[in-house]
């Protein structure tokens, strides 16, 4: 494929030639491909970026298939320019032993349209060597309060989690809040806003401060989850910590719970328009790392309860990138920014050194998009198994082409898609033969074999169940 005159994040407009699976030349004035196999997309007057790698989903299987499944996540985000995601632990079986990894793994290879990543839990039960010897993307989100699937554990077993994820160079990813600065009184209330007001924004600075005390300790990588404060947020980068912040916690403020109502319930809550503001100013100078969505899915039904019995969470896989990219439309950030945000930063954090840029040698992970074509978040549009969104009305500019690995696997316009596959009753693997998507962390991407090594001192053992931390 030669993708030609696409405008770059940095503002040039540059050729992009792809073979296979990556980019091969990135320059001026290509020459146009010989064979008429291959493809060329007129990209004048448009946008391209790498792939989105949204490092937090929640695709839910296996266990919970009637809110999400890896088919149905992974098109939501092939339709948002996502080409790479990382899922979180939180399932059932949740995913902390060997059994649990595999199946997981089996599932995503078989059905997922994007590249994906998959992340080992820890709780008491969990078999850190079972995980480890696994091609795990990072170790978390490790949950210090609980959130929905109640994996929260005490600082102690953290603690050990973290000592042994550091001697094997894994990263932890930790959902930061303090359950003790909770606030009990909210509890009288039963307005949307109560949550908010019970699961304090103190409570995530106090949790971010004790995950670095222990970070310290081991001199190991945390990264904090969804930082929704600007306390949090500073916090974690004087500690050195690496942080990523949600579309939500972004773009949403507990002003707009009068419309959420117990739709807008998530872990952390949303915050007050002061924070909100002040979380987006260190997205756009570049205090925080990353945007990770926290795709949370849960059915309508569900979500429709009273604010104490609804699960936390909301989609956001399919509206990260196009709401960015509607805020540089609108001179709010810059493209650049919005590259470091979502792929370059990503890629840096987590060790992908084949993802995240544009640059040839690179995965062909591309989102082309045009930026005048702004239109209306409907949750109906979306393609989620959720059907809804919190983003509902707001504006975003979506994809027209999202490519993985240089196979095309959103197209808007187009029939050549697997979104159109799937719309006609296909499986992606029958329009593609085999699965899109890979496990970013089992194809060359650990460049030390030793940084995969099983041997933890001798205190765990063999991919058995006796070595329970
Ligand atoms: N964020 C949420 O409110 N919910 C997440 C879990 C989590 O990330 O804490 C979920 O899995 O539903
Ligand atoms: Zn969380
Ligand atoms: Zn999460």
């Amino acid at each position: 494929m030669l993708i030609r005159n696409a405008t770059l994040p940095d503002g040039r407009e540059r050729d992009v030639l792809l073979e296979g699976e990556t980019i091969a030349a990135v320059g001026e004035d290509l020459p146009m491909p010989e064979s008429a196999d291959e493809r060329f997309v007129d990209a004048s007057g448009k946008r391209l970026l790498p792939g989105m790698i949204d490092a937090h989903v929640h695709f839910r299987e296996p266990g919970f298939s009637h809110k999400e499944t890896w088919e149905t996540g992974s098109r939501s985000a092939a339709a948002g320019g996502v080409t790479c995601v990382v899922d979180q632990p939180n399932t059932d079986p949740p995913t902390i032993d060997g059994a649990a990894f595999d199946e997981k793994e089996k599932l995503a290879s078989e059905a997922s349209l994007v590249d994906f990543g998959i992340n080992g839990g820890v709780t008491e039960q969990w078999v850190p060597s079972a995980l480890l010897q696994r091609p795990m993307f990072a170790l978390g989100e490790v949950f210090l309060a609980d959130s929905t699937g109640d994996m929260g554990i005490d600082v102690e077993l953290f603690a050990s989690a973290v000592k042994t994820a550091a001697r094997q160079d894994a990263v932890v990813t930790v959902h930061a809040e303090d359950a003790t600065e909770f606030e009990p009184g909210a509890k009288e209330r039963d307005d949307a806003d109560a949550w908010s007001a019970y699961r304090t924004a103190r409570a995530e600075a106090a949790a971010v401060r004790a995950a670095a005390e222990v970070g310290d300790r081991f001199d190991a990588h945390l990264h904090v989850a969804h930082t929704s404060t600007p306390e949090g947020i500073d916090v974690a980068k004087d500690h050195g910590m690496t942080c990523e912040v949600t579309p939500h916690h972004m773009f949403l403020s507990r002003r707009d719970l009068g419309d959420l109502d117990t739709f807008g319930r998530m872990n952390p809550p949303l915050r007050r328009e002061r924070l909100r503001s002040k979380v987006w100013e260190r997205v756009v100078d570049g205090t925080v790392d990353i945007v990770a969505t926290d795709h949370a899915p849960h059915t309508r039904e569900e979500k429709d309860a009273s604010i104490w019995d609804a699960p936390s969470g909301v989609p956001g896989v399919e509206t990260a990138l196009p709401l960015l990219l509607e805020a540089a439309r609108n001179d709010e950030i810059s493209y650049e920014r919005v590259r470091d945000l979502t792929a370059a930063n990503v890629a840096d954090v987590f060790d992908l050194p084949t993802k995240g840029r544009i640059e040839a040698g690179m995965d062909a992970d591309l989102v082309l998009v045009d930026p005048s074509d702004s239109r209306e978040i409907r949750g109906e549009d979306l393609h989620s198994k959720c059907e809804w969104t919190p983003f509902e009305g707001k504006q975003g500019v979506f994809p027209e082409l999202t490519l993985v690995r240089g196979e095309v696997v959103y197209e808007r316009f187009g029939p050549d898609s697997a979104i159109e596959a799937a719309e006609a009753g296909e499986t992606a693997n029958e329009r593609f033969g085999d699965a899109v998507g890979v496990n970013v962390r089992s194809i060359e991407r650990s460049p030390d074999p030793d940084a995969t090594a099983t041997d933890t001192d001798g205190e765990d053992g063999d991919d058995g169940g006796d070595d329970r931390a």
